[in-house]
């Protein structure tokens, strides 16, 4: 005890001083940024002053610019400055609040000393710039604290492999610079500290877990070699926080060569992306660019179309199924999401390479410079060797030599005449400065009429022909749309393709083609269709491909199709990918049987290239709601909960609605007395929500809708459908109606599992008339029917 509690003075000693440094050095920086900042203000207060400026002849201009130069770069020198010592001050300011959570002693094997490592969120030098007070937690030596308990280790430096042994591993809490809580630990990460993180009250934003990271997510974080990682994982295992520990390491791992727009994060939904937006920046970091596929679609082809939300879609699924043509738009749902489909696509791929790609024909008032049928030709005449792409370059030169040739003829047409004489006094004045521009006139005026008209024809003729020289460069000669139609038009002409590609068209292809033609014909475009209908695209018009992105994270992949994953390895050639998500929580429209996940996807790699990391234990959740959502799935008995304790999940039949709507505002009032931060009433569709919403919302102020357009995570009470529930989590979470009604299918059942798993803390389950089929058997007999 006495030695324990030496340790610990002789710690707080350790982190005084830690504090004192950093005191020193914050008052450094401070006036170091000051004086920067003073510095800037006056260097852009007399920026023109300190200029000479003269343009009488070439020698003065060139030192004119010469002297520009030396003011901006003295000036973008000081911005520089002053950015980096922000940041360290920054830095610095967090690490007096908690300077380190975690010392680890390792002697390397041969040596007698062991090295006392401590680790924090940044790194900080000694006085004489040293030695390392503090190690970054994402340093090669740190690796050792998340990866073993006291005994042999081994850790992977840029040296190579250090072996030793561990002799100490200590954790602490420090707040404000004292140290609230220190012990030393026999496993990897000590339980204790773990079960007071996860045992707290939520709140809008996801939290870091730099000081509670567990070694298989250490794996995860720090993974170099695969260019697939694909990371399953049971709900709250962690894959979402250990996929942004993962950005924020590479960022320092390859920092000066890896910035933070070279890695994006696909998200399911704008409310997700909010909910982790802090993580990073909580640690000094940029964050990365975050979006929805969705997002991505609607900016690729949502001028063109009316394009489907992906909730749309699902909401349909949910509730369509007494509406006529119902089957066949879910069986054309998932064939278009699969591989299959993708095959098939392929195929067609290639035989519009020899024929059938549809054209427009290119029409200049009225008349056509170049008609389909001859674009056509042109095109399949130039060596089919040539890819598509390619060939419709060549096709687009050919073209623009055209609309040349046609705007030479149009000078002798009346029209460009006519034009001129209706160009108003502003246009007139356009033309002249564009002219000038062009330097096909010097003058001040036009002083000669015959030669004033000639140019003012010319320019009106450009300006004219102008939209038309831009599609041709676009490639807008291609009729994108009618060639994507084309594939339904005739439901025997996808056969052969289907038949090359050794797979077969769904049982109800007819209808399939008819509905697809409706919509296409109406101008929108179903979710479904969306991406089929952009891969086509870039494949005819070459891939706008992204190389930049050097990392790509997909959260909840197991929602993505075959298809979505083939259009994304091919947009980011080089990008690496980490994969995470949980075959149990697929809730979409694609996949009804929730099995074909990421095998889609990693089909796309070698083996050799790929890598999977399962992750099984449970975070979130208390151990009897564990339990409870482990027994709704099959093969539940993997997932370990973590030992905390809490309620058992509470089960309330009612007989109907007026019940139902009678006791949900009572139980979320007893749940906020209880010190709740974030309450979830989930509900199975949108349609519902609003229901639910309208019935709650004058029995508790402040409720909030949560809708699929909703940006922000908000604590509080909610009213949300399950779908968008996906990816977050709330401390207690009421199920709206858990019943045989509402969840009884098998693709329901993930749903259900997926609603239930999102509470931390509490949950309570309600259902009118006969319980879900998913509801443990032993969980009714402990709980009763009714409250
Ligand atoms: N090592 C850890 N230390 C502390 N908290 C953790 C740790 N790992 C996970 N958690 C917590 O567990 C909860 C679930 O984590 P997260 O959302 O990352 O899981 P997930 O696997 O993405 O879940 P789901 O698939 O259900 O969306 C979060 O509150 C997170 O902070």
């Amino acid at each position: 005890m006495s030695e324990i509690r030496q340790d610990w003075s002789d710690e707080q000693r350790r982190v005084d001083e830690i504090i004192e440094l950093i005191d020193t050095r914050v008052e450094r920086l401070e006036k170091e940024t000051l004086e920067s900042k003073s510095e800037m203000v006056e260097i852009r207060k007399n920026f023109w002053e300190d200029v000479t400026v003269n343009f009488e002849d070439t020698a003065e201009v060139a030192e004119t610019f010469a002297s520009m130069k030396q003011q901006a770069e003295l000036l973008s020198e000081r911005e520089r400055t002053h950015g980096q010592a922000s940041v360290q001050l920054k830095t610095l300011r967090k690490l007096r609040n908690s300077p380190y959570f975690g010392r680890i002693d390792f002697v390397e094997d041969g040596e007698q000393e062991a090295d006392c490592v401590y680790l924090g969120i940044a790194s900080l030098r000694d006085k004489e710039d040293e030695n390392y007070l503090i190690y970054d937690w994402r340093a090669p030596i740190s690796s050792l604290y998340y990866d073993y308990p006291p005994g042999p280790a081994q850790v992977e430096t840029p040296m190579g492999t250090i072996q030793g042994e561990l002799i100490v591993k200590r954790q602490f809490v420090i707040r404000d610079g004292i140290i609230i809580s220190l012990f030393d630990t026999g496993v990897t990460i000590g339980d204790e500290l773990l079960q007071e993180v996860l045992g707290r009250q939520s709140d809008a934003q996801m939290k870091s877990i730099v000081a509670t990271i567990q070694g298989e997510q250490n794996r995860i974080i720090r993974n170099e070699r695969s260019r697939l990682l694909l990371v399953q994982g049971a709900a709250g295992s962690g894959k979402t926080s250990a996929a942004l520990q993962r950005v924020a390491y590479l960022l320092y791992r390859y920092r000066g060569i890896l910035k933070a727009d070279q890695i994006v994060l696909f998200s399911p939904n704008p409310m997700f992306n909010s909910y982790v937006s802090t993580v990073l920046p909580e640690l000094g970091e940029e964050n990365m660019e975050q979006t929805t596929f969705q997002d991505y679609l609607s900016y690729r082809i949502g001028k063109t179309f009316k394009l489907e939300n992906p909730y749309a879609q699902l909401e349909y699924a949910l509730t369509g199924l007494n509406q006529q043509g119902y089957e066949a738009r879910m069986e054309g749902i998932q064939y278009k999401a699969s591989g299959e489909f993708v095959a098939i696509m392929d195929r067609y791929l290639a035989y519009l390479g020899e024929q059938g790609l549809l054209f427009r024909s290119l029409v200049f008032m009225g008349g056509a410079v170049a008609t389909a049928e001859a674009i056509a030709e042109s095109f399949y005449s130039l060596d089919a060797g040539i890819a598509v792409p390619n060939r419709l370059r060549l096709v687009a030169e050919h073209l623009l030599k055209r609309l040349s040739e046609r705007q030479q003829d149009a000078r002798k047409e009346h029209w460009a005449a006519d034009a001129i004489e209706l160009l108003d006094n502003e246009a007139y004045v356009r033309a002249f400065q564009s002219l000038r521009r062009n330097k096909q006139y010097s003058g001040s005026t036009f002083d000669d009429h015959d030669r004033e008209r000639d140019l003012l024809i010319d320019y009106v003729i450009r300006k004219n022909f102008k939209p038309l020289r831009s599609r041709v460069k676009k490639l807008a000669f291609v009729n994108l749309k009618a060639t994507y139609r084309q594939l339904y038009a005739d439901p025997a002409f996808a056969r052969k393709f289907a038949l090359e590609a050794g797979c077969s068209l769904p049982q109800r292809w007819e209808e399939i083609c008819g509905a697809t033609l409706e919509r296409l014909d109406r101008g929108e475009m179903a979710y479904e269709d969306a991406t089929p209908y952009l891969y086509l695209v870039e494949r005819v018009r070459g891939f706008q491909t992204n190389t930049s992105v050097r990392h790509l994270l997909i959260d909840e992949a197991q929602d993505y199709t075959a298809f979505q994953f083939a259009f994304l390895k091919r947009l980011f050639p080089h990008s690496r990918i980490t994969a995470l998500g949980d075959l149990n929580q697929s809730i979409n429209a694609h996949n009804a049987a929730g099995t074909s996940g990421f095998k889609a996807l990693s089909d796309l790699y070698q083996p050799e290239e790929t890598e999977t990391i399962l992750l099984t234990r449970s975070y979130r959740s208390t151990r009897q709601i564990v339990e409870f959502t482990s027994r709704c799935i099959e093969g539940g008995e993997k997932i370990q909960p973590f030992n905390r304790d809490g309620k058992v999940p509470g089960l309330t039949l009612v007989s109907g609605e007026d019940e139902l709507h009678r006791l949900i505002p009572g139980r979320v009032r007893a749940l906020l007395e209880e010190g709740h931060q974030t309450v979830a009433i989930i509900c199975k569709t949108a349609a519902e929500s609003l229901h639910a919403f309208q019935a709650f919302s004058s029995a508790l102020p402040g409720l909030h809708l949560v809708e699929r357009e909703t940006t922000t995570f908000q604590s509080g009470v909610v009213v949300i459908p399950s779908y968008l529930a996906k990816g977050v989590e709330f401390d207690a979470v009421i199920v709206y109606n858990g019943s045989s009604v509402e969840y009884s299918r098998e693709s329901e059942r993930r749903l259900f599992y997926t609603v239930c798993t999102r509470a931390m803390h509490e949950l309570h389950l309600y259902a009118i008339g006969k319980w879900s089929p998913f509801i443990p058997a032993g969980s009714l007999a402990v709980n009763g029917s009714s409250d």
